[in-house]
């Protein structure tokens, strides 16, 4: 929101040489919103409506064909979460049947914005409603990230900010989405919502690659597929953020057992069960790679067809200096843990109404918190029964 942000955005932007933002397509304010979502929402949203849709109407305008709306926020401060959970409803209202893919970054679990949790469980419950899926990263991960596999001492936003974009690069650089296609896909958000997307209810996505390493450790590796794919796999099932420290105990649950896995009490503590999972292969030999491991049913609920519940993508063209490089882009219980400690610290907070008045004042009401904290309750359970 602020001007001194925004003109660095812009200025980096110009600088790189690469690409620009046009000079009318920004709005600031002089102002933030003193990490208060309901300032947010209910103070600078309804306030800028009409300029900021007016700027995206402009922009939507220039499209031959509009694939839908990628948004970038944050959820503990109050613009990222409440401008953007107010923004994204007047997405939804204004372009009823476009696509709209939100992401969002977590907060650090602990020592930064006070009232981050209550943000959190508003953001996601609003977002939850007008939004197609939420495509999330959080910063913990991240930065170690950073600190193990990339070797940075000290670690700053833009570091993460980088590993960030290399990860949304190696899903949205173009691919090939069609099995033996040689064209490529005209429409990634809509074939990535319904690939991984099939039920209203399950909505939260979230991203892995391998491998992830320093710029100048590329030329003295070499990777295989089989070896690329066991460490990927492996991650999902055991819920592991990166290739280090994967725990190889992790097995999925037997099948063919009579009772249907959602009801199933046998499951393997730590398993990470998905609801659909999508593969993106960038590299040579792509086409031999042999993706079987990730169709094995017993990733899957039992409610989707395991056929339906995976997919690939790939293309030969190597990304960012990887001669080969494989994300996943998983709907999973991946969040449970941190969804289930953002809502209970919320709602300890909101138990002794700690800063409560803060958003009444901005017309966000204790029914508000309410209707947010039973959504996202809702959320969890359904994740936790896959
Ligand atoms: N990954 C990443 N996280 C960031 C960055 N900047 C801020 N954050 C995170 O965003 C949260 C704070 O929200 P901000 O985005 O700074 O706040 P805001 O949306 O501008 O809201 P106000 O400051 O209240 O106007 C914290 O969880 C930060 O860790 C960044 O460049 N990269």
């Amino acid at each position: 929101m602020e001007p001194k942000v925004i003109s660095q955005t812009l200025s980096t932007a110009a600088r790189s040489g690469y690409w620009k933002y046009d000079g009318r397509s920004h709005f600031c304010q002089k102002q933030g919103s003193g990490n208060n979502w309901a300032n947010g929402y209910s103070v600078h949203g309804p306030k800028h409506k009409e300029v900021i849709m007016d700027l995206v109407q402009r922009e939507a305008e220039k499209c031959d064909r509009l694939g839908g709306f990628f948004t970038i926020m944050s959820m503990a401060g109050g613009t990222g979460s409440g401008l953007g959970a107010f923004v994204t409803q007047c997405l939804r209202d204004a372009f009823p049947s476009s696509f709209i893919l939100n992401h969002v970054i977590w907060p650090y679990g602990t020592g930064e914005v006070i009232v981050q949790n209550y943000n959190s469980v508003l953001t996601l419950s609003h977002l939850y409603q007008s939004s197609d899926a939420l495509l999330v990263h959080e910063n913990d991960v991240i930065h170690k990230i950073c600190a193990q596999l990339m070797n940075i001492k000290q670690i700053s936003f833009r570091d993460v900010n980088q590993v960030i974009a290399h990860q949304l690069g190696s899903v949205f650089q173009p691919t090939y989405t069609a099995e033996g296609g040689l064209h490529y896909s005209r429409n990634p958000l809509g074939d990535l919502m319904e690939m991984l997307v099939p039920h209203p209810e399950f909505k939260m996505l979230g991203l892995r690659n391998i491998p992830q390493m320093p710029e100048n450790f590329l030329a003295y590796s070499t990777f295989s597929w089989p070896g690329l794919i066991k460490h990927l796999r492996q991650m999902l099932i055991a819920n592991a953020k990166m290739e280090e420290g994967i725990d190889w105990q992790v097995r999925p649950p037997c099948l063919g057992s009579s009772i249907p896995s959602s009801h199933s009490t046998n499951k393997p503590l730590h398993f990470n069960t998905s609801v659909a999972n999508l593969v993106i292969l960038r590299g040579k030999d792509m086409h031999s790679v042999d993706l079987g491991s990730f169709r094995d049913p017993s990733l899957y609920t039992s409610w989707l067809n395991p056929q339906d519940a995976f997919n690939a993508w790939k293309t030969p063209r190597s990304f960012n200096k990887y001669e080969k490089s494989a994300a996943l882009v998983s709907n999973s219980q991946f969040l449970l843990k941190p969804l289930d400690s953002v809502v209970g610290k919320a709602w300890n907070m909101f138990a002794s109404k700690a800063y409560i008045h803060q958003y009444t004042k901005f017309g966000i009401q204790e029914e508000d918190f309410l209707d947010s904290f039973t959504a996202l309750e809702q959320v969890i359970s359904s994740y936790s029964n896959l």
